[in-house]
């Protein structure tokens, strides 16, 4: 059987929340797809549902209408589909930073022996090897987030969602992690979604972008990002760059009628 050209595709999702004044709708007919080994980018206000569409394409919660689909199924409600990033990196603590790596590719399906020699080479890739045998908690909020990533990449779940990945960092590693992914991801291609807050970012790392409107949330624009790969950060003074920037910051800021 062929390849389903989406790897993901979202049907006219909705979501409301039973409140105490009635239903409250948060997600207003939501419908975008994704192609295979495509990396495209939700930006939205805050409280304009983004979280809440990651639960529903994992399964998590329950939706109030439409569809989701992946890799030409119809996968709604149903969990296990995706390999999940989230803002603070869920280490296990008690496994050192090689240990989760050959945790991550066990659960793969890669064997003991070959986990280990994979696990170390990985280890070079993401500038690691000399904290392979640290715990987490020794490692910083960045380092933390790059063995977070890896295991995304690595699980058995071809989509991957990314939920504010640097959000919880500062601005200067936050930058260093995007150039990081950037060249990770380039070299590893893998369908994602993304959720950020960051224009730049979004304008930084996607093949195309989604814009949202405040709650309920719709789709108020689709940006197909025209910059060549491999990404440079110097892109971050091209004038188009800037030019796109604007007109997300416009999109984003629209008075709600
Ligand atoms: N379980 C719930 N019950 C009731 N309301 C909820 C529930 N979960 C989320 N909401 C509401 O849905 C809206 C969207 O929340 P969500 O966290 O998805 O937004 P977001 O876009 O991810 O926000 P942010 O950008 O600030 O992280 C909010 O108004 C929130 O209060």
């Amino acid at each position: 059987m062929s390849k389903a050209q989406w790897a993901l595709e979202l049907k006219d999702v909705r979501k409301s929340f039973e409140s105490r004044g009635g239903a409250k709708e948060v997600l207003g007919g939501i419908s975008l797809s994704v192609r295979d080994g495509e990396f495209v980018s939700i930006i939205g206000p805050s409280g304009s549902g983004k979280t809440t569409l990651f639960q529903l394409i994992g399964g998590l919660a329950p939706l109030s209408g439409g569809e989701v689909w992946m890799d030409g199924r119809n996968t709604t409600g149903h969990r296990g589909h995706i390999a999940y990033m989230p803002q603070q990196a869920s280490l296990m603590p008690w496994r050192t930073v090689r240990g989760n790596i050959e945790l991550a590719l066990q659960i793969a399906g890669i064997d003991r022996k070959q986990a280990r020699a994979k696990a170390t080479d990985w280890l070079a890739r993401i500038e690691l090897d000399a904290y392979a045998d640290s715990y987490p908690h020794a490692l910083s909020g960045g380092m933390q987030q790059r063995i977070s990533f890896l295991r995304a990449l690595l699980s058995p779940q071809p989509f991957m969602l990314l939920d504010e990945p640097f959000g919880a960092l500062d601005a200067l590693t936050r930058q260093q992690m995007q150039q990081w992914l950037l060249t990770i991801w380039e070299a590893n291609r893998r369908s994602v979604l993304l959720v950020t807050h960051s224009i730049e970012e979004a304008l930084l790392l996607s093949d195309r972008i989604i814009v949202l409107s405040a709650a309920p949330a719709v789709i108020v624009d689709e940006i197909v990002v025209p910059f060549a790969r491999p990404r440079k950060e110097s892109l971050w003074t091209d004038p188009q760059f800037n030019a796109l920037k604007q007109q997300i910051y416009e999109q984003l800021h629209q008075p709600t009628v």
